[in-house]
């Protein structure tokens, strides 16, 4: 057998959070395989964002393991953690987290800046080719559309060629056109590329191009579906939402 690029095991968080303990997490287990291309859906407060954030290193489980290319995140330390998230980790959220004081290209760049690596322009310029932003390259984010904002953060992910992209609700604030081709860049990168991109969404179009979703109902892996078409996707979610 493989080793799967993600394994995710028994995965909880609580939180302290007024009268009691809220469990947004319950025991979550599932392996992802290289190249994969997995959406994360359930109903609000059911645990996505929890769960990608304990995934990707951002936030601590308080037990179970996650364990990225055979290393256990639970055995970093914060610099450990940081490392791993900076070499094999890309991030794109709906806010999209671009730094409004530099360009696209340098907002691209900060990656591989921060990892004390050298820039080549080359790369950052492929990057922002590759999302259909080239001639955008010396825009500031204030410049730029919503939607070519967010392609400049799914760029800035790609640049350092991580092992797995983490996106929450990329196409959230997208129109339907824009929001198609941020999935067939998030598609082409698992596909034609090999990167594994785990994706939040609400959205059953979104989610049914990837190869398999997820489905969370408070806190616990309630279902997967593979290949599934957004109708099913969507009838499979009203079931959800109608019993929690
Ligand atoms: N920092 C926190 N402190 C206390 N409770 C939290 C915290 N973050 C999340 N929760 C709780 O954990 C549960 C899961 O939250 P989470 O944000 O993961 O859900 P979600 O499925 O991403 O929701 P949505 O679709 O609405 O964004 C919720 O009940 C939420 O209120």
């Amino acid at each position: 057998m493989t080793t799967p690029m993600v394994a995710i095991k028994e995965l909880r968080r609580e939180y302290d959070a007024g009268p009691g303990p809220v469990t947004a997490l319950d025991g979550v287990t599932v392996d992802l395989a290289a190249g994969t291309f997995t959406a994360v859906m359930g109903p609000s407060g059911s645990g996505k964002s929890t769960l990608l954030h304990c995934v990707a290193g951002l936030d601590r489980p308080t037990s179970g393991e996650v364990t990225i290319e055979g290393v256990r995140l639970g055995e970093l330390d914060e610099t450990g953690l940081t490392v791993l998230r900076r070499e094999r980790i890309g991030f794109v959220f709906q806010a999209f987290n671009l730094i409004s004081s530099l360009t696209a290209a340098q907002n691209v760049a900060l990656p591989v800046r921060l990892a004390g690596r050298r820039i080549d322009p080359a790369d950052v310029n492929a990057a922002l080719d590759d999302v259909g932003l080239a001639d955008r390259a010396h825009h500031r984010p204030v410049e730029l559309s919503g939607g070519q904002q967010q392609r400049v953060a799914i760029a800035r992910a790609m640049v350092t060629r991580p092992a797995v992209i983490f996106a929450d609700e990329p196409t959230g604030a997208l129109d339907n056109q824009t929001s198609r081709r941020v999935l067939e860049l998030l598609r082409g990168l698992a596909t034609g590329r090999g990167q594994t991109i785990v994706m939040v969404t609400h959205d059953p179009v979104a989610a049914a191009v990837a190869d398999s979703v997820l489905l969370l109902a408070d806190g616990r892996l309630v279902d997967r579906l593979d290949g599934a078409s957004a109708e099913a996707i969507a009838a499979r979610m009203t079931r959800a939402e109608a019993t929690c």
